[in-house]
């Protein structure tokens, strides 16, 4: 039985500059936050006397159903706002890596969010404001649309849709501690100065995304490297696709993404990188961007 069910898609920061840190250790960013069709998928299965999960899906095996899970946590600090008595099982379908920089506990919390918000009619705004503790990474997940990223991931303006296109999502299998990202990060120089990206009214073509792009970074793709050299591994592979535009690190990793002209071009290059079997251990997805 399945009351009402919705997905969790995965979070891609097409850049991300750190451009400063507050007085409590959190770090300013600004960054392109894009969604791609690989999901997770939240269902409310049926009324429980409190919230309960069960994981189901091929990475739900490394997680566990308890209290620190992201989808309990955001569905009691939902039914605390609205005072509401009623709680319900839920089932969370896993199919994104954990802890691989492309937000996968940040959509799922955000998942649950948007269904109890939909069960007991709860505004957006509202939902943004409980999504801001759970993570830096939830509100931007709530909207799930093509956005620009600011303060610690909580000040959020709607960037043009993406243009026509597709994406490669690899990860190399294994996970990366987000904190320690951003300890290497400020280990290994911190904050550089520069002007912020301009963004057009609409990217005409993914070439002239790509244009924008190349004057960006991910600022904890260096970082991200020394602890794990394969991320490195993984974006020469992807450079070295047919038609791979530019490829690069997600969010604090470990996953790293490759942009294509067509989503056809991106499913190619997914099959010729899953035909070496070094890369057996790798998870990938191809296909085109959710669009807002
Ligand atoms: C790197 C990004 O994925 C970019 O979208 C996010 O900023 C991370 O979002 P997240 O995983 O939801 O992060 P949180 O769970 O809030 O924070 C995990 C840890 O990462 C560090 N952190 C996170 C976000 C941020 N803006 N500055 C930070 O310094 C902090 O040490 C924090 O304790
Ligand atoms: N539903 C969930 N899915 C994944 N991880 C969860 C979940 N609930 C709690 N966690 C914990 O959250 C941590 C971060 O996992 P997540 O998959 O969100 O990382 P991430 O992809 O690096 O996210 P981000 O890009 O937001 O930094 C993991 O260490 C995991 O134990």
């Amino acid at each position: 039985m399945t009351l009402l069910h919705d997905t969790a898609h995965a979070k891609i920061n097409l850049y991300l500059h750190v451009t400063g840190r507050r007085p409590d250790g959190y770090h300013l960013l600004d960054s392109l936050a894009v969604f791609a069709g690989a999901a997770d998928e939240v269902r409310l299965a049926k009324p429980s006397n409190t919230f309960s999960l069960s994981i189901e899906g091929h990475f739900g095996k490394g997680l566990e159903a308890n209290d620190s899970n992201l989808v309990l946590r955001a569905a009691r600090a939902l039914q605390t706002h609205a005072r509401q008595e009623n709680a319900y099982h839920l089932i969370l379908e896993k199919n994104l890596p954990v802890a691989s920089g492309i937000g996968g506990g940040s959509a799922d919390a955000a998942c649950t969010l948007r269904l109890l918000g939909q069960l007991w009619n709860i505004a957006e705004k509202d939902l943004l404001a409980i999504a801001e503790p759970l993570g830096a990474d939830v509100p931007v997940c709530v909207q799930q649309k093509t956005t620009r990223m600011e303060g610690i991931g909580e000040i959020l303006t709607s960037a043009p849709a993406m243009p026509d296109g597709g994406i490669l999502l690899v990860n190399p299998g294994i996970a990366v501690s987000t904190p320690d990202i951003f300890r290497s990060f400020a280990a290994m120089g911190g904050i550089i100065e520069r002007p912020a990206p301009v963004f057009p009214a609409r990217w005409a073509s993914m070439n002239a995304l790509v244009d924008m792009l190349s004057h960006t970074t991910n600022d904890l793709q260096a970082p991200a490297i020394h602890h794990a050299p394969v991320i490195g591994t993984v974006l020469d592979r992807m450079n070295a696709q047919n038609d791979c535009l530019m490829a690069r690190m997600s969010g604090s990793g470990a996953t790293c993404f490759g942009l294509f002209p067509t989503a056809e071009a991106a499913r190619k290059a997914e099959m010729e990188l899953s035909k070496n079997p070094l890369h057996s251990g790798w998870w990938t997805w191809a296909g085109p961007f959710l669009q807002n």
